[in-house]
């Protein structure tokens, strides 16, 4: 057994930084990923997904360029060459990380499935049939999540798509039905949408996104209806069949009435599952809660000393840069002897749907159920001088803030550009900047940005 001062068990988004920078420190690492290097972000997730929504944006441009007067042709779509583009650019990322690990000292990667059998010691299945074990001090569990499915009557024997099998599609699905209102649905459904598929959405809360509020929720609805995408909410999937001539056969209960689909693809998009399963945790002790993520605390350490979960396993926000940031937390708290933690960290989102959807701090219902004190802003993108010059009109910014302390406390900006415009405000919020001082700041003249004057203006105080 070869004994390391540390090992990571899956190279994601914290596992990968982090065992970089403790081989670089000194630290003799291991690094065991049963796949790829990079994880779902590069291989399955951001990487790949935003890659393609960049196409399907380019095959919806004749529409907005006929607004600006711009005549085109008919737009084809060439989606072998949009796969071929997603498959190069996430095998640069990829092997690009793959070897950079490669060349740094104190640093081994093992490709294999890992599991503890003892308290310190991991047991790796290697990928090329063999066996090996190894143990270490500290150990970082960054093995992150898999995509959900419901049990559906029928579902399993029609087949499905999840957000990692879809990548490999070399077809446009004719009619592609998705289970699930939120990001994955949204940015799939939309993106398959500007390819020429028809979708369709099936959500079974009242509204997509439902965790937004409900103003954003129904803009964005209403959106994506407009483009064409179909949106059935409090809908139940109950049975799906095969059809004699290939085809697939939902059927659905919406709104107390039973309804039936012919589709020819279908997507599960309900939500993503822990890959805490396999890892023999019984062996070394370490606790999972009633979803099965590995309990931290907020400086990401579990019950068992010297052991932390890192990024999505641990049941925290499942974005790329929260896992990022996790390996920051316990790299400085072990090697600067820091006290980073996860309490008060600010989260910032953002869905890559055509207007994007930027969030950062709290929302309005969180606002509400928390008992805040608070007022609450919008400004319609048809109200912001630079959404009309672009054409780029949809959408609203809003914002919520503190009227005593006058901090900014939320924010959402569902619009062209939202992503960027919700990093201004998340450095207002990190700044401890007022949406007083906001008010009469000088941003270049005509930006999206510069709205946030406006926004902040329509606050009475
Ligand atoms: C379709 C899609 C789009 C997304 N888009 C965005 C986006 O735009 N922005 C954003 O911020 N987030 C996005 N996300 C979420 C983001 O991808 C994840 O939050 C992020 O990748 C989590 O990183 P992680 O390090 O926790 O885990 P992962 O990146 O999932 O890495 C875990 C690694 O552990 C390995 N592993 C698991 N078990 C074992 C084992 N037993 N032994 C060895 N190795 C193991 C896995 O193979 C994997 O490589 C998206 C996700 C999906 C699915
Ligand atoms: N741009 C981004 O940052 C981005 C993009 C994609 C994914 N992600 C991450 O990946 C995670 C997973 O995304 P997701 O969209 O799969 O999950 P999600 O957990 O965000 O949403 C799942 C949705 O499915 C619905 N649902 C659950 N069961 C259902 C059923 N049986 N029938 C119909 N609807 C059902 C839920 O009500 C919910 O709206 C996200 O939480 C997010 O953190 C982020």
């Amino acid at each position: 057994m070869t004994h390391y001062d540390v090992i990571i068990i899956g190279a994601g988004q914290a596992g990968l930084p982090l065992a970089r920078k403790l081989a670089k420190a000194g630290k003799k690492t291991c690094l065991i990923e049963k796949r790829f290097v990079g994880g779902t972000c590069i291989n399955d997730g951001c990487t790949p997904t935003k890659t393609m929504i960049v196409s399907a944006r380019a095959a919806h441009q004749p529409i907005k360029a006929k607004q600006l007067g711009i005549e085109t042709g008919p737009v084809l779509v060439d989606f072998k060459a949009i796969k071929a583009r997603k498959d190069k650019i996430v095998e640069q990322f990829r092997t690009g990380s793959q070897k950079s690990l490669e060349t740094i000292e104190n640093l081994t990667l093992i490709f294999g499935d890992a599991q503890f059998s003892g308290k310190k010691d991991v047991l790796v299945m290697k990928t090329d049939g063999s066996r090996e074990t190894v143990s270490a001090e500290w150990i970082f569990i960054n093995t992150g999540t898999s995509s959900a499915v419901p049990e559906i009557s029928g579902l399993s024997d029609v087949g499905y798509l999840t957000s990692t099998s879809i990548l490999d599609l070399e077809e446009i699905p004719e009619h592609l039905l998705i289970i699930g209102g939120s990001y994955i649905a949204l940015e799939f459904g939309q993106m398959f949408h500007r390819f020429g598929s028809r979708v369709t959405i099936l959500e079974r809360s009242e509204r997509i996104m439902s965790k937004e509020d409900a103003d954003i929720s129904l803009e964005l609805r209403k959106i994506l209806e407009n483009e064409g995408l179909g949106i059935i909410t409090e809908a139940r999937a109950e049975k799906f069949t095969r059809d004699h001539d290939g085809g697939i056969k939902v059927e659905i209960l919406a709104a107390g009435t039973m309804q039936t689909i012919a589709c020819s693809h279908v997507l599960v998009a309900i939500g993503r599952q822990p890959q805490t399963g396999t890892l023999a945790l019984d062996q070394c002790g370490v606790i999972l809660d009633s979803r099965g993520y590995v309990q931290v605390n907020e400086r990401l350490e579990t019950n068992v000393a010297g052991i932390w979960a890192l990024g999505d396993v641990n049941g925290g926000p499942a974005f790329t840069h929260i896992s990022y940031n996790d390996h920051i937390i316990v790299y400085e708290n072990l090697m600067n002897g820091s006290k980073y933690s996860t309490k008060g960290r600010t989260l910032p989102y953002c869905m890559f749907t055509d207007p994007q959807l930027g969030r950062v701090g709290i929302s309005e219902q969180q606002a509400k159920s928390s008992g805040l004190n608070f007022k609450v802003v919008t400004l319609p993108m048809a109200n912001v001088a630079r959404g009309i010059e672009t054409g780029e009109t949809l959408g609203l910014m809003k914002a919520l803030v503190d009227p005593v302390t006058k901090k900014i406390l939320g924010a959402a900006i569902l619009a062209e550009q939202g992503g960027e415009v919700i990093s201004v405000l998340q450095m207002a919020i990190e700044g401890g900047i007022t949406y007083d001082r906001i008010r009469s700041y000088v941003f270049a003249h005509p930006t999206y940005s510069e709205s946030l004057n406006n926004l902040f203006m329509k606050i009475q105080d």
